[in-house]
């Protein structure tokens, strides 16, 4: 078996840096973990990729086709569409190592994770090559912050987790920024609780209508009585923390079974955090 993580999430919200934190976790603790960039529009990124999708296409080469004359997102997402019909190529360059285990940096492009059928297309393509999936999506937590905010955060990871089908983990990223009164305003959400995030609505958006209080209301009972969504906070200036989150998604995976790594569930995390 071989494992990845799918690391998805809007543009800004960290994946990049993920990726490389990650790397060095592993430096750290004597694991190897590769990173594949399958972002052709990158531009500045401090790892260095076991695979780079631009050594197949890059976005620029559609924008400047004669023929194609794409804009910067229509030729992110015929990039894509190319890499999955070019799929020999990365099946190539990712070879066959058994045990491997690789983090696939992804475009931010997020209707390619809620709705399109791309990126359900590569799944299957890299479960056929063995490869155990998590799809890990990242939200900036500056945009987790207020009432409104959360649930909007939290249509979009459901949006993912439904379009995708794959054992999932939302991280909210850049922890280090905010500060400890926010923090205690986002444990508040994070329980989950409707009524956390009603009342901040109500108090913050004076222009929510009766109707929209309703509709919040409504989607917050959902997700707590369902443990729908649930979110992992994620501070890369703590190692510990860093650790954990890599621990929670290598249970997921069932990394560790046969490698004699420790894991720990997600709950335990949550709780600890
Ligand atoms: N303070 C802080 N900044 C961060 C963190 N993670 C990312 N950033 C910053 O946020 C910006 C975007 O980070 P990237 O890792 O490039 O985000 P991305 O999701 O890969 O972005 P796209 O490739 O555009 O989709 C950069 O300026 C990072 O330095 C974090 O944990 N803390």
């Amino acid at each position: 078996m071989r494992y990845a993580q799918l690391i998805t999430g809007p543009a800004g919200s960290g994946k990049s840096t993920y990726c490389s934190a990650l790397v060095q976790h592993g430096i750290n603790t004597k694991r190897e973990i590769n990173v594949v960039n399958l972002d052709p529009a990158a531009e500045h990124f401090n790892y260095e990729p076991l695979v780079d999708v631009r050594n197949l296409i890059h976005v620029q080469d559609t924008m400047e086709d004669e023929d194609l004359q794409f804009g910067p997102n229509g030729g992110l997402l015929f990039c894509m569409d190319y890499l999955v019909k070019n799929s020999d190529w990365l099946q190539e360059q990712l070879g066959s190592q058994e045990d491997d285990y690789i983090l696939f940096d992804c475009p931010g492009q997020i209707e390619l994770y809620t709705h399109l059928t791309t990126f359900r297309k590569l799944i299957a393509l890299l479960q056929s090559w063995n490869f155990n999936l998590c799809c890990v999506y990242l939200l900036d937590v500056q945009f987790m912050t207020d009432g409104a905010k959360f649930v909007s955060g939290t249509m979009s990871a459901l949006s993912v987790m439904v379009n995708l089908e794959l054992p999932h983990v939302n991280l909210l990223t850049k922890m280090d920024l905010i500060s400890k009164s926010t923090r205690k305003q986002l444990d508040r959400f994070l329980e989950p609780d409707s009524h956390a995030l009603l009342s901040d609505i109500e108090l913050n958006h004076s222009w929510f209508n009766d109707k929209y209080r309703r509709l919040t209301d409504v989607i917050g009972q959902l997700v707590e009585d369902h443990s729908l969504v649930r979110f992992l906070p994620l501070n890369l200036n703590d190692e510990e923390n860093v650790s954990d989150v890599l621990l929670t998604i290598d249970n997921i995976l069932q990394f560790g079974e046969d490698q004699d790594v420790k894991v720990k569930d997600y709950d335990e995390v949550d709780e600890e955090n």
